[in-house]
């Protein structure tokens, strides 16, 4: 009998897996697993913790609800917690596995941590086979080699588009054999080091983490508003759930994949018809997509503070209070303080938000981006590594921008992105707007 272990990372689905799909059809049984990796609630470098209380609740809700799916189809989630490279070796032995499935990482720390569980499941004699799951056009099918991608983003789509296919997506498989798994015991976010997270009522969404809640999500804007048919008039708006389309906290662990939400999106267009929106989810799609494929390429480089060009930035001496004002929303600038106070809250901020407050910390206070990002890691419900230190180091000026200097105007962005302030009312007034925690 032939038993895998599937190692669910950040591709917390069942549908569109190719990783459970190819255990599957390759084995008799699996066994599926996620590890509560103890490297990703530490203090990083930057004095930051990895990952804030959002997404760890986003997290936690995202593995209950993975367990239910599996459940449902005849399996469950064995959930552990500490080092991949310890904890995935002892799994294999206990239930004497000949392979692990897994998702192909591109970063730094991801990547190391793969070739660490690697090298001691090659002492058991145990293979890891990797899968790139999280892009919508596969590495394999791009019309350059990674190495050959363009730094240029408009380059690498206008190609791309025109010479490389979007891959199908994979079923739900319809049942799973495994041994018996207990439910999980998920460790409560005390467990965790952090306090319970507050819901602020003016969040622009309840973000639940999960399949189901992404697959939701997804019916909600596309079938239910057909909000996708004016996404590309409304996605740099600021208040409100439909203004953009809110998937990336579902897309960043895996609950949702690109593809998937392509497959949906034709079905929409042959249906509602497409248009310059429905295009511009695919567009902005291929941004994600660009990232990974640009952290895929330099690797490393992609968080030094001189980023891919290796450009000197002329910074100022770290003023402590000076940032400790940008991360609280206490600049003084009323459009910078209101996205950062919205990020502080719900653990969101819109493109147009982050743009502006990402541009103000580099090119108004001058300081090393690297800090930015790294505040930005640890309080966004949706971090992406790649997307996250891509377009930080897009916005310093270091990264895959063709212009020298990507400053923002943050008056001008104001008067045209929240011209009757009603943004920055919302969250720069004073009452007290948490409601009750959840648990
Ligand atoms: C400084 C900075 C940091 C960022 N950090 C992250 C991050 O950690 N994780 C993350 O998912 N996005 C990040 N983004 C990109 C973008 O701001 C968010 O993806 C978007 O605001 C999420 O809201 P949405 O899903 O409603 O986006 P929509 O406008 O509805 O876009 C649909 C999807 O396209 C993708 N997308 C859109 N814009 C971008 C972009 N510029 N780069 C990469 N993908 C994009 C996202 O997956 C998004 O969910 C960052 C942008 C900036 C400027």
């Amino acid at each position: 009998m032939k038993t895998a272990v599937v190692w669910f990372k950040t591709d917390l689905r069942v549908t569109d897996n190719e990783t459970l799909v190819k255990a599957l059809s390759q084995n008799d049984a699996v066994i599926p697993v996620y590890c509560i990796d103890e490297t990703h609630f530490k203090t990083t470098p930057f004095g930051f913790r990895k990952t804030g209380n959002f997404r760890a609740q986003f997290l936690m809700e995202s593995l209950f609800d993975l367990d239910k799916n599996l459940r449902e189809l005849g399996s469950g989630l064995l959930v552990l917690s500490g080092k991949p490279e310890v904890e995935i070796p002892n799994i294999v032995k206990q239930y004497r596995a000949h392979r692990v499935y897994a998702k192909r990482e591109v970063a730094f720390e991801e990547k190391n941590t793969e070739l660490s569980v690697q090298t001691e499941l090659w002492k058991l004699h145990c293979e890891l086979f990797t899968f790139s799951t999280s892009t919508l056009y596969h590495a394999e099918d791009l019309p350059f080699s990674i190495k050959d991608i363009p730094d240029v983003f408009t380059d690498f789509r206008r190609k791309t588009e025109k010479e490389a296919q979007i891959r199908s997506v994979f079923e739900k498989p319809i049942r799973i054999p495994s041994p018996e798994i207990q439910p999980p015991d998920l460790p409560t976010l005390s467990e965790l080091g952090f306090k319970n997270v507050k819901i602020d009522n003016r969040a622009a969404i309840r973000f639940k983490g999960g399949e189901s809640e992404a697959m939701k999500r997804l019916n909600h804007y596309f079938f239910g508003t057909k909000s996708i048919s004016r996404y590309k008039e409304t996605r740099n708006g600021m208040v409100g759930a439909d203004y953009s389309t809110k998937f990336s906290a579902w897309l960043a662990l895996g609950c949702i994949s690109p593809r998937f939400i392509y497959q949906e999106l034709k079905k929409y267009e042959l249906q509602f018809g497409a248009n310059e929106s429905t295009y511009w989810l695919v567009f902005e799609l291929l941004w994600r997509d660009y990232f990974r494929f640009m952290m895929k390429k330099h690797q490393s480089r992609m968080f030094r503070k001189s980023g891919i060009r290796n450009k000197e930035m002329a910074t100022v001496k770290p003023d402590w209070k000076l940032f400790e004002s940008w991360m609280e929303g206490q600049t003084g600038n009323d459009f910078v303080d209101a996205n950062m106070l919205e990020l502080k809250l719900t653990g969101f901020m819109s493109n147009r938000g982050r743009q502006n407050a990402a541009s103000y910390l580099c090119h108004d206070l001058k300081f090393d981006w690297r800090y930015g990002a790294a505040y930005f890691e640890q309080q966004l419900i949706d971090y992406d590594v790649c997307s996250n230190w891509g377009n930080w180091a897009y916005l310093a000026g270091v990264g895959n921008d063709p212009r020298s200097n990507r400053y923002f105007n943050i008056e001008k962005q104001a008067s045209d992105y929240d011209k009757n302030k009603l943004y920055r009312n919302l969250w720069l007034n004073k009452f007290d707007n948490s409601s009750d925690s959840r648990k």
